[in-house]
């Protein structure tokens, strides 16, 4: 396990009709075009029909000083259709760190995954 396996509590449940807090953002599902972003590896996860997605942990981090450009990073990597990013910076490891995993998962971005139509 890595530090950003969430394995005690699994995937988080996110269903489109429910709009997502993303830190300072409301971020509906349509926002994405769908596609076919990689199987996730778990059931709750997986390929759904319904257009249902669940909340990762995160597979990598922005790190940087302040003023050091690191928006301007985030927004260039967002502009990927495989890549999902929170809204607004989080800062879990320097100003919510002691909140815990309770307070970060559901900053988690949604990932929905589509069945490629061959
Ligand atoms: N490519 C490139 N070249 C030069 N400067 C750049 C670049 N990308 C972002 N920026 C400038 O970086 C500033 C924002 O940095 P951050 O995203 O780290 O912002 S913050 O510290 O979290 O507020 C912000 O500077 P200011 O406009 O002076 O605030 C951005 O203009």
């Amino acid at each position: 396990l890595t530090p950003f396996d969430d394995a005690d509590s699994g995937p988080v449940l996110y269903r489109p009709d429910q709009p997502q807090v993303d830190g300072d953002y409301m971020v509906p599902l349509k926002r994405f075009a769908p596609r076919f972003v990689g199987n996730t590896g778990s059931a709750a996860g997986g390929l759904s029909p319904l257009g249902e997605g669940s909340k990762k942990p995160p597979q990598a981090l922005i790190i940087g000083v302040k003023k050091g450009g690191t928006r301007a990073l985030l927004e260039f990597l967002r502009v990927h259709p495989d890549i999902r990013a929170v809204g607004a910076e989080p800062h879990f490891f320097d100003r919510n760190y002691e909140n815990g995993l309770q307070w970060y998962r559901p900053v988690y971005p949604v990932i929905t995954v589509y069945p490629l139509i061959p």
